[in-house]
């Protein structure tokens, strides 16, 4: 059962921009959902519609079977946003801050209790107790920010960059933590994030978009499998050269896409083996200076760079 239905979503601002240019998606109930995309793709304005804050110029939404538009206050109860600033009254202790959600959320004051108690216990948190919120560090005052965000019960929880930021320990700390919200509590997670390794370990769908639109939707498994066995990593002494040598390829007609990541230029072709040998051929026969050849795995940062490119728009091919 799906919890969340994009058809073809429209974002436009007054200055033109197009933001959401005929998205759609699905997110499953239950599930950790991770939209990945570069800078500017439009992961922040969709957010803004789907928790309500933004309107969208066309389009169509609907959330827990009901539609955005016609009726965005019975969706705002059922759902909880995480923002990239952190939310909490530093003026207030770690309870107050707890209480005063439960409140504006209008949880009946013993259901409430209740609540706050266990997910203080759940996300370990009650050693902060008797401490001011103030003094927490960054990881445990975004932990409190989320353990608040589930005071309401929310059957979608909405993540915009969750572990931005964050050292190794508190980002695995983070990590557990959205495990154990849709293990335990089995509140479905929209998650934002950069990080192509935290979307790889916890998301069981994965949304690739860029300029407004979904390139692909999976699981990471099946993500992979887009790019498996076809890629060719030949390493330069350079960036420049890297580059210079892309657009080379590029012209050649049988690259299906390509991008360069530091001094390499990642291939996609449509038979590795043969690849290997005609290029490497290619490469001797016009004495080009390089380091090395060799067929690569790809990883999910491989898929991601192939799909969204390094401004190219070959990511289009494989539009699902
Ligand atoms: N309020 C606004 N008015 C006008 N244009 C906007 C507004 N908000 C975002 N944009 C533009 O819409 C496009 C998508 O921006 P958005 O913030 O949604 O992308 P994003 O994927 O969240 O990027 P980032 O990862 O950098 O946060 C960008 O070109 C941005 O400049």
């Amino acid at each position: 059962m799906s919890v969340i239905e994009i058809d073809k979503l429209v974002k436009e601002y007054k200055n033109g921009v197009r933001a959401l240019d005929g998205l759609s998606l699905k997110v499953n109930s239950g599930e950790i959902f991770s939209l990945l995309g570069p800078n500017g793709a439009g992961k922040t304005s969709l957010i803004n519609i789907l928790t309500t804050y933004y309107k969208p110029t066309s389009g169509k939404v609907s959330i827990l079977g009901k539609d955005l538009c016609r009726e965005p206050d019975r969706v705002r109860r059922q759902i909880a946003c995480v923002a990239q600033r952190i939310s909490i009254d530093e003026h207030l202790s770690l309870m107050e801050n707890m209480l005063f959600q439960s409140r504006l959320y209008k949880v009946d004051a013993q259901l409430a209790e209740e609540r706050i108690n266990t997910l203080i216990d759940s996300f370990d948190l009650s050693g902060y107790l008797k401490y001011p919120t103030a003094s927490y560090s960054g990881g445990v005052k975004r932990r409190l920010d989320i353990a608040m965000n589930m005071v309401s019960s929310p059957v979608i929880l909405f993540l915009d960059e969750p572990t931005v930021g964050m050292d190794v320990e508190s980002r695995k700390a983070m990590w557990k933590m959205m495990l154990k919200i849709r293990d335990e509590y089995n509140t479905s997670i929209f998650l934002t994030t950069h990080y192509l390794e935290e979307a790889d370990q916890l998301s069981d769908t994965i949304c690739i978009m860029k300029n407004g639109k979904e390139l692909v939707q999976g699981s990471p498994g099946s993500l992979r499998s887009y790019t498996r066995q076809d890629m060719l990593r030949i390493t330069f002494s350079n960036a420049e050269r890297g580059k210079k040598y892309k657009d080379v390829f590029d012209d050649t007609g049988f690259i299906k896409f390509s991008s360069v990541r530091d001094n390499s230029v990642l291939l996609g072709v449509d038979d590795s083996r043969t690849a290997f040998t005609a290029v490497n051929k290619w490469l001797l026969d016009h004495d080009v200076e390089f380091r090395g050849i060799e067929i690569v795995e790809p990883g999910l940062e491989d898929v991601f760079l192939a799909l969204t490119g390094s401004g190219e728009d070959r990511g289009e091919e494989w539009v699902c």
